[in-house]
């Protein structure tokens, strides 16, 4: 479930009446998603999606989300685009919560990966970094290597349930990201969350990608690198390279990757995979028992940080490397 704040039918009438979308025809909460709480919105004249802005999204962060997905759409990303109400704000207040609506996206995310979908998600990560070249805002990565010991320390005190061999495997890997993390490689705007839930796809083709409240000012091809774990790995924990061959080859296409992000992807996909198991770690053992929200696996991203360490070369990743500028 992702129904945090319910909303009442007066007070949604209230709140699409700012817009010039007609009145409301249906309102129903949707039940994916675990961070904000989402209504598919039907109004007289189209379908939307209401979201309302849960505690984890800082309220001043939003605008850049907002602009974010207004530039990104009007450079051809097929992303939601936010609406303006009558006084031309896209941020409002419903049931104390920061509120906004967006066009609804049409198509569905893959269940079953193929090869197809990776050169599709390669394709589109690469043209969202190019239109994201000339957006002028910026957003500090609040998840990158500097939050991961942390949030390590954070899960390691819970002694019962994280064991200690595990605290010494993650603490040992954490050296070697802090020490080898990049300095300097081409950063733009990355979406930073790019998993099959937040991509849709309609007859083949990819109609969608949603979810932008990870995108931020951080290393492109980090965001290669998490497209690659989250859509390259067999459920079994083995990783194919021939999806990461298309994902890559796709993404090269369009952004070819220069020499030093190609010499420094491997520990970029190792940190990417750091980033997700510590996340999912902390979730696992803060989410209450009770909760309807089900915490996604860490162990998996365990698996594919084990994977990673033993990497020697980019090559393995299926990387091109005469596409390497
Ligand atoms: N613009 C859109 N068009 C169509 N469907 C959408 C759109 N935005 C969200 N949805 C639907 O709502 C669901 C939840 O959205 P989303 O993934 O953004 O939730 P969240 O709680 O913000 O994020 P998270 O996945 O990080 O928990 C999606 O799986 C999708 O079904
Ligand atoms: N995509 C994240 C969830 C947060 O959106 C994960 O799979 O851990």
């Amino acid at each position: 479930m992702a129904v945090y704040t319910e909303v009442g039918d007066e007070e949604v009438a209230a709140f699409v009446a700012e817009y010039a979308v007609g009145r409301v025809v249906a309102c129903k909460g949707i039940a994916e998603g675990i961070e904000n709480t989402n209504y598919l919105l039907v109004t007289e004249t189209a379908t939307y999606i209401l979201t309302l802005y849960e505690r984890r999204v800082r309220e001043e962060e939003l605008p850049f989300f907002i602009s974010l997905m207004e530039h990104l759409a009007a450079h051809g990303i097929p992303c939601p685009t936010p609406l303006h109400g009558r006084d031309g704000q896209a941020l409002r207040r419903l049931n104390e919560r920061p509120a906004a609506m967006v066009t609804f996206l049409h198509g569905m995310s893959p269940r079953r990966l193929t090869p197809e979908h990776c050169t599709a998600v390669g394709e589109a990560l690469a043209r969202l970094h190019l239109a994201g070249a000339n957006f002028p805002l910026r957003r500090h990565n609040g998840l990158s290597v500097d939050s991961w010991r942390p949030l390590l320390q954070a899960s390691a005190r819970h002694e019962q349930e994280v064991a200690a061999e595990l605290v010494d495997e993650l603490a040992a890997d954490m050296g070697y990201l802090e020490s080898g993390w990049p300095a300097h490689l081409p950063e733009g705007v990355i979406h930073a969350d790019l998993f099959p839930d937040n991509v849709f796809f309609q007859g083949g083709n990819l109609s969608g990608i949603i979810d932008f409240y990870f995108a931020c000012t951080d290393f492109l091809a980090y965001d290669l690198a998490v497209c690659m774990n989250a859509w390259c790995f067999e459920s079994d924990g083995s990783f194919n390279v021939t999806k990461a061959r298309r994902l890559a080859g796709a993404y090269q296409s369009v952004r070819p990757l220069t020499a030093a992000e190609w010499q420094a992807f491997p520990l970029l996909a190792h940190g990417a995979a750091m980033r997700f198991l510590l996340t999912r770690l902390y979730d696992w053992l803060h989410t209450p028992r009770t909760a309807l929200v089900t915490p996604k696996n860490p162990v998996e991203y365990l698996q594919k940080m084990r994977f990673h360490r033993r990497v020697r070369s980019p090559g393995e990743y299926g990387l091109d490397v005469d596409r390497a500028a």
